[in-house]
């Protein structure tokens, strides 16, 4: 599928009007898929970077991704490659791939990215050293603007065009009004928080959190107990923020409680459905191709740094995932108090 690429470096500062940007996402999985597809709606020209040469041929010869939305057409002004460093040129990069490839990206990007890129990070995960990806930009990367956009946003609806609302977390004004200029006319509710590192933070915790509900699930218990435990659960990713000095309004944000509770509470979540069946005794391997529970990695980073005797939570759900203790454990801490 050809298109014309449009001219680079459209969407820039002081840009009166905007225009069309080209935009490269990294990951043709669910979520690129669908923020591709949701941006190319809004009349950018998008190529998805595909793993293997197999799918991105595939996807320009059948102009459907059918490894992950078969059967549903994708605009004409989406298209495929293999090839990264060409790709990297794009007027805005998105990464949407598994968060424990972020550094193998990270050094490619310190080669072929162009120093002051924009760069839109979808990924929820933890970096076990700088502890967010905002940390690891800075660190690697200090040109490039780093935006952390996430939010309660299954792939499925947003690739529908269902209404769905994400956090633009930035320091950048430059990448914020371009974020904005991306998504204008999308069913996308945007808001905004000047930390993207308490963005990166909020959005990794939650995924630890939800595989918590998931197992509590698994046990049957009332709407009582889940919303006590919801309550708990608020209190100690306010407590984590606090501890590592991230804005706690994050939480308030899109990307906060509206995120915990889609996640924690949805059925389609992975990271819940993790702890759902670890919670039902039935054997899940959260590494396994297709099923991307990013809690279940997560879990060790931010137990290490934010792990104390007030997050019993947290303590519980690490000492489950690493297969410590069993899951019935996590009952036991319901009648504690924070
Ligand atoms: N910002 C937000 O609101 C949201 C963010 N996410 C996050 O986005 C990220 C991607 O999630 P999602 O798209 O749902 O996951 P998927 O499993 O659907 O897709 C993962 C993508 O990464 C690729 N990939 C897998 N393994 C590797 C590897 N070893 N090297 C390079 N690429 C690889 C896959 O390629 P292949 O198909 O070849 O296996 C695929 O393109 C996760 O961190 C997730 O938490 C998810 C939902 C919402
Ligand atoms: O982050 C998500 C929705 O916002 C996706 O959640 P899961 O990764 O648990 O499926």
């Amino acid at each position: 599928m050809a298109f014309e690429q449009p001219s680079a470096a459209v969407l820039t500062e002081g840009h009166a009007t905007p225009r069309k940007a080209s935009v490269t996402v990294i990951g043709a999985g669910a979520f690129g898929t669908a923020v591709g597809v949701s941006l190319a709606r809004g009349g950018h020209a998008v190529t998805l970077c595909c793993r293997t040469e197999e799918q991105a041929s595939a996807i320009n010869a059948e102009g459907e991704n059918r490894n992950y939305f078969p059967g549903h057409a994708l605009p004409n002004t989406v298209s495929a490659t293999s090839r990264l460093e060409p790709a990297l040129s794009a007027d805005v990069v998105c990464l949407a791939f598994p968060a424990k490839q972020m550094d193998d990206y990270v050094a490619r990007f310190e080669r072929d990215l162009p120093p002051d890129a924009i760069v839109i990070n979808l990924v929820k995960g933890l970096h076990d050293q700088t502890f967010t990806f905002a940390g690891l930009f800075a660190q690697r990367l200090p040109g490039v603007r780093y935006v952390a956009l996430k939010g309660p946003t299954f792939a499925r609806p947003l690739f529908n065009a269902e209404w769905s609302g994400l956090t633009c977390g930035t320091s950048s004004e430059s990448a914020r009004q371009v974020v904005q200029d991306l998504f204008r006319g999308l069913p996308v509710d945007l808001d905004h928080c000047a930390s993207a590192e308490a963005v990166d933070a909020v959005s990794a915790i939650k995924n630890v959190y939800a595989v918590v509900l998931g197992l509590v699930a698994s046990m049957g218990l009332t709407e009582n107990t889940t919303f006590l435990l919801i309550s708990r659960i608020v209190k100690e990713i306010s407590i984590i923020l606090r501890r590592l000095g991230y804005d706690s309004s994050a939480l308030l944000c899109h990307c906060g409680l509206g995120d915990t509770l889609l996640t924690g509470l949805c059925d389609t979540s992975r990271n819940r459905t993790l702890g759902f069946m670890m919670g039902k005794g039935i054997p899940i391997d959260p590494n396994r191709s297709g099923f991307l529970a990013e809690g279940s990695r997560a879990v060790t980073t931010l137990h290490r740094r934010a792990g104390g005797p007030d997050t019993p939570l947290l303590e519980a759900v690490q000492e489950i995932l690493a297969g410590h203790a069993q899951p019935i454990s996590i009952l036991a801490i319901l009648g504690g108090r924070a």
